[in-house]
């Protein structure tokens, strides 16, 4: 398969990794200051580059026919375009805040457990991200799935930064070192907590599942997720 790589940074070097020892081609790096870029060689493109740039890299490979795996987080605002393009484009996509099989295990756990706790009035629930701090966005993409997941299955009404009322979920972000993700939610009451967390090593996790998403995607045309990819209903 030909990948090509928007975003030569900690990620885009690590996929690259990934790719050649899953016997892939990378035709394309891809990074802020590249002129002209050739699209005729891309079996799909994967783009982990920055916040301001992703839209516009995402959205050129849907106009050259070429499929997209998105790991960029804090765009989304121009999520709903970026998909519409897609479609009209007939092209395939993939977007996932978090790319590693594991978080995407975690997803559906913490999805599982806000069921349970939503009748459960007497815990609140909060959360906590760690990463580098090199990070651009706040909270992380990560985080925000996670708090959608609790919205969806609970009373909760949104999400906040640090603070909030007892109808949000307040999420801590916090920069430390060369951390590579820890994600944490929390339920407590007076009496006792309950806590899942999911602790990245390294970001081999997110470089591999962005690959076999690469894999998976060629051939597809529509607007996909991790869920898909991995079979998890
Ligand atoms: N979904 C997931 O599983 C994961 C997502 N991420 C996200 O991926 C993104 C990249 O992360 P890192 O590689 O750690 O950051 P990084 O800062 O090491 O690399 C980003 C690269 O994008 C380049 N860039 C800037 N403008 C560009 C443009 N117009 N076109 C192409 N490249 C451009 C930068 O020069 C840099 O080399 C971040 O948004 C991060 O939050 C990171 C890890 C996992
Ligand atoms: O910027 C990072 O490094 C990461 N970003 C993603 C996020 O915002 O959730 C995924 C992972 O946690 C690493």
């Amino acid at each position: 398969m030909n990948i090509a790589l928007f975003g030569y940074g900690k990620m885009g070097k690590m996929i690259e990794q990934i790719a050649l020892d899953r016997n892939h081609k990378i035709v394309a790096k891809i990074d802020v200051d590249t002129q002209d870029i050739d699209y005729s060689k891309m079996d799909v493109a994967i783009d982990f580059s920055m916040p301001n740039a992703a839209f516009e890299n995402i959205t050129k490979c849907f106009e050259n026919g070429v499929p997209v795996i998105s790991g960029t987080t804090g765009w989304l605002d121009k999520f709903e375009e970026a998909k519409a393009i897609c479609t009209e484009k007939q092209s395939a996509f993939i977007y996932a805040s978090n790319f590693s099989l594991g978080v995407n295990i975690f997803f559906e756990l913490n999805e599982y457990l806000a069921k349970m706790m939503s009748t459960l009035e007497q815990y609140q629930v909060s959360m906590e991200e760690i990463h580098h701090t090199q990070k651009l966005d706040a909270p992380s993409g990560t985080a925000i799935t996670l708090a959608e997941g609790v919205i969806k299955n609970s009373n909760y009404k949104g999400w906040k930064l640090d603070e909030s009322d007892e109808s949000e979920i307040a999420i801590k972000a916090k920069r430390i070192g060369n951390t590579p993700g820890t994600h944490t939610v929390d339920y407590t009451s007076s009496v006792d907590s309950i806590e899942i967390k999911h602790t990245a090593h390294n970001r081999e996790g997110f470089a591999l599942g962005a690959v076999i998403a690469a894999e998976w995607i060629i051939g597809k045309e529509g607007i996909f997720t991790m869920k898909d990819v991995l079979n998890l209903g």
